[in-house]
């Protein structure tokens, strides 16, 4: 299966498990892996036979806006089952980094996988 692609979105959201976290919003970054067959967009030039990632994009940007989640477990959990459903996506790879969250790493994070793949014909 084809793959539309989304790297290095940042984002600002309420994110984190400790009270100094609770008030301030920080920086989640999203690279998303979605399967899906290119070829009837391709074949018909037809933005519309696609997935949108200009408008999964400010989908994921509107998600973390209104999100005040404690873990980026549920953040990513919980977005991933909201994109499959409101885009119709067969799977998707998700990784969301925290960078910052801890001093020593270059990032941290979470990165899942959900839905079937798909053949690839
Ligand atoms: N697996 C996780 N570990 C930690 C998380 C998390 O969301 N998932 N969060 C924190 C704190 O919020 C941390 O990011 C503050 O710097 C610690 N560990």
């Amino acid at each position: 299966m084809d793959r539309v692609l989304i790297e290095g979105l940042r984002v600002e959201t309420v994110i984190g498990a400790y009270d100094w976290e609770r008030s301030i919003r920080q920086r989640l970054v999203v690279d998303l892996e979605m399967a899906t067959d290119i070829r009837p967009a391709a074949a018909s030039d037809d933005l519309t036979r696609t997935l949108d990632y200009a408008a999964i994009s400010t989908r994921i940007r509107e998600f973390a806006e209104d999100s005040h989640f404690e873990l980026v477990e549920t953040f990513a959990e919980r977005l991933a089952a909201l994109l499959r459903h409101e885009f119709a996506i067969p799977w998707l790879r998700l990784t969301l980094r925290k960078p910052g969250a801890v001093a020593e790493a270059a990032t941290v994070g979470v990165r899942i996988e959900r839905g079937q793949r798909g053949e690839s014909r």
